[in-house]
C-alpha cells in the first residue's frame, strides 16, 4: 500500500535525488531539552550564540514568525555566518545541534531559504523545522526540495526535518505528517498559531488560561442547606494535543516537543507547562529566552529519584530471575515487565543525557542503591 506521501514501502528508503545521501533508517536519540530561538537578525541575540553552545542542546536560527519582515534576509545571511564561524555548533560531533526553523512554505522567503543555507551550511545543519505543516504533501515537497540541494552540495549526511503542529488541518493529518519521510525527526507544539487557526478565544502564546476550568459541584449539609464553597480547577487546553502528538510520533520512531511558553516572567507555570509534556511522552520544549534554557534542561532530564527508583525495580526484577521478567514487590507495589519498560524508558533517557553532559553524570553516577 503507498504511504501517504505517495511512497510505496520498496521505495521509502530510496534517496529522492541522485546523488542525495541515503535516508536513515532510525532518528538517532540526540538530546534536545530545550530548542533554543534566536534571530539572527539580532545583533545583541546573535553574540550570545557562542557562549550558549555549551549550555543547550539545539540552537535554532529563526526566520518565521517574531523575525520582522524587512529583517528575513538579514537572519539569513547572518545564520550563513553564525553557523560557519561559531565552533562546536551544529554537525554529528557539535556540543550543540544547529536548527533552523524556515518560513512557511507559502511565504515568499521560503525558497531562497532552502537554496541559501543548504549549499552554504547544509553540513551543519541538523534539523529544518517547518512551521504551518497541514499535511504529508508539505513534507513531501521540502523532502525532494532537500534531498536535490544535498546532491547539488555533495552533502554525505541527510538533513533531519521537524514539523510544527499549529494548524487544525495538521493535527487532523498528525500520523500521515509523522510517517511521511524517513527524515522526519520530530513534531513541536505550536499553541500560538494551532489557537488561531483553531478560533480559541486565547490571546496567549501556550499555557494554561484561567476561564478553563471545572467548578467542584455544589455540596449540601445533612439539613439541606447549600455550601459556600465551589473549588475550581484549571484544565490544560494542550492536553488532547500534546496526548495525540506523542501517539502519532511514538507509532514512528520520531519525537515529540512541547512548543513555546511565551510568559517569560513566569518560570514556575513554564516548568509545569514543560513537565507535564515529559511526563506525557515529549523530549523537549522551546526555549525563548536564555532563563528558559535551565528549566527545560532540568525537567526534561530524569530526577535523581526517578533513577535511583527505576535502577532499583531493574535491579530487584533481576535479582530475582535474572531476566527480568516475572513479578516483585517493591516498596509495597507490584513490579513487573511493564514498569520495567517504562522504567527502562528513564534510564536510557538518562545515559543519553550523561554522555553529553558530565554534570548530570556525576550526578547519575553518585546514585546509591540500598537494596542489594
Ligand atoms: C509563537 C512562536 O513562534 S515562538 C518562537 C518565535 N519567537 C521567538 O523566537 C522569540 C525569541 N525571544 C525574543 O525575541 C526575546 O527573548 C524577547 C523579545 C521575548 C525578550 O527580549 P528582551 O526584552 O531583550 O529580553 P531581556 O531584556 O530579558 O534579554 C536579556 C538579554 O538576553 C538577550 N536575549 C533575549 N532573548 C534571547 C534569545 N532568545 N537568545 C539569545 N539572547 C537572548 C537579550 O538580547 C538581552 O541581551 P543583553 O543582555 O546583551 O541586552
Ligand atoms: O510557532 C509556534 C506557535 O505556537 O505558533
Ligand atoms: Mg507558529
Amino acid at each position: 500500500m503507498p504511504s501517504p506521501a505517495g511512497r510505496s514501502a520498496k521505495d521509502f528508503f530510496r534517496p529522492l535525488a541522485v546523488g542525495a545521501p541515503e535516508p536513515l533508517r532510525e532518528i538517532p536519540a540526540r538530546p534536545s531539552r530545550a530548542i533554543h530561538f534566536f534571530d539572527p537578525s539580532n545583533p545583541k541575540m546573535a553574540a550570545k550564540v557562542p557562549q550558549l553552545t555549551g549550555t543547550v542542546d539545539v540552537l535554532l536560527g529563526n526566520l518565521e514568525d517574531a523575525v520582522r519582515a524587512d529583517n528575513k534576509v538579514a537572519a539569513r545571511e547572518s545564520l550563513v555566518q553564525i553557523a560557519s564561524s561559531t565552533s562546536g555548533l551544529g554537525g554529528p560531533d557539535g556540543s550543540a545541534q544547529l536548527w533552523t526553523r524556515i518560513n512557511s512554505l507559502d511565504s515568499p522567503w521560503v525558497l531562497d531559504d532552502l537554496t541559501r543555507l543548504i549549499p552554504a551550511i547544509g553540513d551543519k545543519l541538523d534539523v529544518v523545522m517547518v512551521p504551518k505543516v497541514q499535511g504529508a504533501e508539505d513534507i513531501a515537497y521540502v523532502d525532494r526540495l532537500l534531498a536535490q540541494l544535498e546532491a547539488k552540495a555533495g552533502l554525505d549526511r541527510p538533513i533531519l526535518v521537524h514539523a510544527i503542529l499549529e494548524t487544525a488541518r495538521g493535527v487532523a493529518n498528525v500520523e500521515e505528517i509523522c510517517g511521511a519521510s524517513p527524515r522526519m525527526q520530530g513534531l513541536s507544539l505550536g499553541p500560538a498559531d494551532l489557537a488561531a487557526d483553531r478560533r480559541m478565544k486565547t490571546t496567549r502564546v501556550g499555557g494554561g488560561h484561567p476561564g478553563y476550568l471545572v467548578r467542584q459541584d455544589p455540596t449540601t449539609t445533612s439539613d439541606g442547606v447549600l455550601g459556600q464553597e465551589r473549588p475550581t480547577y484549571q484544565q490544560d487546553l494542550w492536553h488532547y494535543t500534546i496526548a495525540r502528538m506523542v501517539d502519532a510520533c511514538a507509532m514512528h520512531g520520531i519525537y515529540p516537543y512541547y512548543g513555546p511558553f511565551g510568559d517569560i516572567s513566569d518560570p514556575l507555570a513554564c516548568e509545569d507547562q514543560f513537565r507535564n509534556a515529559f511526563l506525557l511522552g515529549c523530549v523537549g520544549a522551546w526555549s525563548l529566552h536564555p532563563s528558559q534554557i535551565e528549566i527545560a534542561n532540568r525537567v526534561f532530564s530524569p530526577s535523581v529519584e526517578d533513577i535511583r527508583h527505576a535502577r532499583r525495580v531493574v535491579a530487584a526484577l533481576n535479582r530475582q530471575g535474572g531476566d527480568g521478567t516475572g513479578a516483585v514487590m517493591l516498596d509495597g507495589k507490584m513490579e513487573d515487565d511493564a514498569s520495567l519498560k517504562q522504567c527502562l524508558v528513564l534510564v536510557e533517557l538518562a545515559e543519553q543525557l550523561a554522555a553529553v553532559d558530565p554534570k548530570l553524570k556525576e550526578i547519575y553516577d553518585a546514585i546509591e542503591l540500598t537494596d542489594e
